[in-house]
């Protein structure tokens, strides 16, 4: 079985996120890059990343109309990522456009509801369903668009592979026990989402901010 963990690299200074990268790369089966990092350093921080070997996440949660999401991603294809995501909430149209300017060997898969949104949070931005069930109708939505899988919370993983069955499902706001939550709201131990049918376990501070990331990637992954 591969390594399931993407270590999300949350820096905008290359050098750093080339220290974090290589410091757990031995614990850890890709590496997620997302907009702080690549609003600062680009395509050529992409190509540098992509220097240490292992697959790329490129988390850039597209979101616009789709003829310019799809043109982001007709941008992006020379990346050659692993991984690529878009808001499932930009609609069914948005999401076939995506997917049909990827390249072949890209996996898109629709963020849900941010893992830092609880209830009130959806409610405020005029969604009345709760989470559960807002990931239900926007996995629906990414199927039929498709795409090959969703972003959610570990508490919804379940349902959502229960409910699609061949789906891609991308598990953030992961937390081992005792470690500190932060901006996160829906959160589940790596072991559990594990467990519930994540195919990949996206995991940034738990590690990036110990005092040794490389022990700290090892011990998640013995938790598993
Ligand atoms: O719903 C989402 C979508 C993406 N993320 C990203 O995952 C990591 C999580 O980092 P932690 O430090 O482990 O909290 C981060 O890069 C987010 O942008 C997410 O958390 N939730």
């Amino acid at each position: 079985m591969s390594n399931p963990i993407y270590l999300a690299i949350d820096t905008p200074y290359l050098d750093n996120a080339q220290a974090l990268a290589n410091s757990a790369k031995n614990h850890i089966g890709g590496i997620k890059l997302g907009l702080e990092f690549f609003c600062a350093n680009g395509h050529h921080g992409v190509h540098e990343m992509g220097k240490i070997g292992l697959p790329i996440f490129l988390d850039l949660k597209l979101h616009d109309i789709p003829n310019t999401v799809a043109k982001a991603v007709q941008s992006l294809n020379m990346l050659s990522a692993a991984i690529l995501t878009v808001h499932a909430s930009g609609g069914r149209a948005m999401m076939e456009d995506a997917k049909a300017a990827a390249g072949s060997n890209i996996k898109v898969v629709g963020v849900t509801v941010l893992t830092s949104m609880d209830d009130h949070d959806l409610n405020r931005v005029g969604v009345e369903d709760n989470p559960h069930d807002q990931v239900r109708r926007l996995a629906d939505l990414a199927s039929e668009a498709g795409l090959d899988g969703i972003v959610c919370s570990g508490q919804e993983v379940k349902t959502a592979h229960q409910r699609w069955k061949d789906g891609f499902f991308v598990v953030p706001g992961l937390r081992p026990a005792g470690s500190a939550v932060g901006d996160q709201k829906r959160i589940v131990t790596p072991r559990q989402a594990r467990d519930d049918g994540a195919s990949i376990l996206v995991i940034g501070r738990p590690i990036s901010a110990a005092e040794n990331p490389d022990e700290a990637a090892r011990a998640i992954v013995g938790s598993l």
